[in-house]
């Protein structure tokens, strides 16, 4: 069986023209622990899913979407800090073809000069007798229709406008795979510790005042980067707190 962190990992791709979401998709009908990273991709999305019950919009060509399923080691923990280290193969990948100003947003946004330029949504899926495992679900704008009206904080890009010629959906998964598997082993090896640095490095928010805005509460205060899982640290008027990826939304304050 291959899990997180195995040397050797050998993927299985399929691309379809349309599906409702490559996240449901591979929750509801998980392909067979074959010791292969399983990999569905689609041009489509007719019900695509963002965190907080958000929509991910979909248009013909307009971006990459698709979901890896990953599983772990039977009886490992639930990683602390998947989703950030998904987000820092992104921003590695669109790094390495030349997109300058890549930054981290808190806790899987990518963006670029403040516009999101691709969203995570990592689902970990339950054991029950299976090995556990978790979905993690990528849409990278590639070419927004010019009357694309995504309601996002501070607007959205693609990477038509980062790059003079940006490369084709196929090319850029291959490289977004190649980058989760290089970071996956380290974090296999080392946990999110050994990523904790590479993520600051990118982080949009760094020392800025920001806002949390939580379901029950929001708080305030500065935003003094992650700790060793990944969870936020908010420096605010009444001590240190740590924020986990739950249910929240970060927005820098004003
Ligand atoms: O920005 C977000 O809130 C996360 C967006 C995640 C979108 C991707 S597209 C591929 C995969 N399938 C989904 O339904 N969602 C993720």
């Amino acid at each position: 069986m291959a899990a997180l962190g195995d040397k050797a990992v050998a993927f299985s791709l399929v691309c379809v023209p349309e599906c409702d979401s490559t996240n449901t998709r591979l929750m509801a009908e998980p392909p067979p622990d074959d010791g292969r990273v399983h990999v569905l991709a689609a041009d489509v999305q007719t019900a695509g899913r963002g965190r907080r019950g958000r929509v991910w919009q979909s248009w013909p060509g307009a971006s990459l979407t698709f979901s890896a399923l990953w599983r772990f080691a039977p009886g490992a923990p639930v990683p602390a800090g998947l989703s950030l280290v998904a987000g820092l193969a992104v921003a590695r990948a669109l790094e390495g073809l030349g997109v300058e100003g890549v930054q981290l947003k808190w806790p899987n946004d990518v963006l670029i000069h403040g516009c999101k330029l691709a969203g995570i949504l990592v689902e970990l899926m339950p054991g029950r007798g299976r090995t556990p495992a978790a979905v993690v679900g990528i849409g990278i704008n590639l070419r927004l229709p010019a009357d694309a009206a995504i309601d996002y904080p501070t607007g959205v890009t693609d990477l038509a406008a980062c790059l003079p010629a940006p490369p084709g959906a196929g090319a850029l998964l291959a490289r977004v795979l190649a980058e989760l598997q290089a970071l996956f082993e380290i974090y296999a090896a080392a946990g999110f510790p050994a990523l904790r640095g590479a993520w600051q490095q990118r982080n949009a928010f760094a020392d800025l005042p920001v806002r949390i805005l939580g379901e029950a509460e929001s708080l305030s205060g500065r935003c003094a980067g992650v700790d060793e899982d990944g969870a936020l640290l908010l420096e605010t008027e009444t001590g240190l707190r740590r924020v986990l990826s739950g249910e929240v939304s970060l927005r820098v304050a004003g």
